[in-house]
């Protein structure tokens, strides 16, 4: 059993690299971090020097990236992963320089999600200069898709420490890997993909603020603000550039007492079962049978 640490970063690829890094800093209010890296871009939004990083290149995600403790942990991860079946490769120091880590390996889930274990992720000791005042206080969570909801939870619960906090039928499952109730979720979808990327926020009235900031600037409401009776979190799911979604919460659930928690199991034909205040999706998260019927628009 594999030990993922902590969330990392999500690296995708940018078709318009200047538009992708404008809007994560103008309207999400990530940090630029100026590498000097010609065609990488790298996104701050907490301690660790990015927690996203735009390629310049064809739309879509690239990696998505979890920490192991140690070089020790990442190597006894290769060699786990490897007699598991899968084809893992060590990242050159080149490549580990582009993410700022010491070391990593990368391979592909059983859905083809390309996923990178990594050591030694650079942390920044200056406050992050945020590109916009959007009350962002951390990368919260990454959500990958898989057509297979169940088997993709038993990957990650089996060769991963990731424990099930909650189900949303077979149509999301939401994993936690420390307290946080989620850092990883993984929702339906034809193939893989990266369903979204979240940043938790200092409050409540951030959510809201950011709603109306990002309706003033036409940006596409994908579903919000609501709450999820999953975590607990209010949220405002957003779209930006080359196809990235991205999600604002604030107030997730930490689950404590390990012992005490039972996953729970939402039905998503159910009124409330994605969001208890009943919003409307204005454009359905990729899946539109996870919005209760009556409620699609
Ligand atoms: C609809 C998606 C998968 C979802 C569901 C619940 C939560 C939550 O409880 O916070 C999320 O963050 C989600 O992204
Ligand atoms: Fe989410």
């Amino acid at each position: 059993m594999i030990e993922l640490v902590d969330i990392a970063y999500v690296r995708s690829g940018a078709a318009d690299l200047a538009g992708a890094v404008r809007f994560a800093t103008d309207v999400v209010g990530l940090e630029h971090v100026d590498g000097g890296e010609p065609g990488v871009a790298h996104l701050r939004a907490d301690g660790r020097h990015h927690c996203l990083a735009f390629v310049e290149g064809a739309s879509g995600v690239i990696a998505s990236a979890f920490a192991v403790a140690d070089p020790g942990a990442l190597a006894l991860a290769e060699t786990e992963l490897e007699t598991r079946g899968f084809t893992v490769r060590r990242g050159s120091p080149e490549e580990a320089r582009s993410r700022r880590v010491g070391e990593f390996v990368g391979f592909d889930d059983p859905f083809g999600n390309h996923i990178e274990l990594v050591v030694g992720q650079q942390t920044l000791a200056r406050p992050v200069r945020h590109g916009r005042g959007a009350g962002i206080t951390e990368f919260g969570h990454l959500c990958l898709d898989a057509p297979d909801v169940a088997e993709a939870h038993r990957f990650w619960s089996t060769t991963f420490n990731a424990r099930a906090s909650d189900w949303i039928g077979d149509a999301a499952c939401l994993m936690r890997i420390d307290e946080v109730h989620h850092k990883l979720a993984v929702f339906r979808g034809d193939g893989p993909g990266l369903c979204h990327v979240n940043f938790q926020v200092a409050e409540l009235d951030d959510v809201f603020r950011n709603w109306h900031h990002l309706q003033d600037h036409d940006v596409v409401i994908e579903m919000g603000p609501g709450r999820h009776p999953q975590s607990g979190a209010v949220f405002l799911y957003f779209l930006g550039p080359e196809g990235l979604t991205y999600e604002y919460s604030y107030g997730v659930r930490r689950i404590t007492d390990e012992a005490a928690w039972r996953p729970r199991f939402f039905d998503p034909a159910e009124p409330g079962s994605i969001d208890m205040w009943l919003g409307p999706t204005q454009k359905p998260l990729t899946q539109p049978q996870l919005v209760p019927e009556g409620l699609r628009s």
